[in-house]
């Protein structure tokens, strides 16, 4: 159970401040920025930030495993790789909130079910509206995958390019960064990774 609380932390709805505590903090944040949150133009500043955050961060309100428990069995004994490649996606790095724009490349083996293609990419969504690090968004997509299919074998990649190393910081604007998670099949035979890879890149 600890592990799934630390993997899928959830908000504790109770926790959460009301309109208003979060109206003022973003208040104090323009301050802090060096601007006026009375003038015209800020007014209702606050009231747009407080619902951006309940949209990009949107996540903590999800479960993979709702996303994840419907599966299909006829696909005429279909076992190979299913791939899903070039998933955007939007995240926020926990070190400074500020955005992580990215791809994920998403395959499994299945092992008698397939998912539907489409929850593949919610799962990347519920997991990249939330704080993170890239390394632990790799690995929860890979593991929510696992723990729910149960397939062969799961293949995650991510590549993301971080604003807080482009617009502050080091200020290297195009560096990106490739992040891999391999269970199963993926992780015990190389192959399979070489394969996963060859098909990321092909065109
Ligand atoms: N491993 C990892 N590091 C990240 C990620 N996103 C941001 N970071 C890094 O988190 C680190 C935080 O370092 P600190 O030294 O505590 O913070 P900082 O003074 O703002 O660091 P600088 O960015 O170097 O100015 C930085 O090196 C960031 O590049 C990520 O997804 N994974
Ligand atoms: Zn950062």
């Amino acid at each position: 159970m600890d592990a799934i609380v630390k993997n899928f932390p959830q908000a504790v709805e109770s926790d959460r401040p009301s309109q208003k505590e979060a109206e003022d903090a973003v208040r104090v944040l323009l301050r802090w920025a060096g601007d006026d949150p009375q003038r015209e133009g800020l007014l209702d500043t606050p009231a747009r930030v407080a619902k951006a955050y309940r949209e990009l961060f949107a996540g903590y309100d999800m479960n993979p495993e709702d996303v994840l428990g419907r599966t299909f069995e006829e696909v005429s004994g279909y076992d190979d790789m299913v791939l899903v490649r070039d998933i955007p996606f939007y995240s926020h790095c926990e070190h400074h909130m500020v955005p992580i724009i990215g791809k994920a490349h998403v395959a499994y083996l299945p092992n008698g079910r397939v998912l539907g293609l489409s929850k593949i990419g919610r799962v990347v969504e519920i997991f990249g509206r939330r704080l993170q690090t890239q390394e632990a968004m790799t690995a929860q997509v890979a593991n929510a995958i696992d723990d729910s299919l149960r397939p062969r074998g799961v293949a995650v990649m991510i590549e993301a390019e971080h604003m807080c190393m482009a617009m502050r910081g080091v200020q290297q604007q195009g560096a990106s960064t490739l992040t891999t998670t391999f269970t199963g099949a993926f992780k015990a035979d190389p192959a399979e990774q070489v394969r996963f890879m060859t098909m990321v890149r092909s065109r």
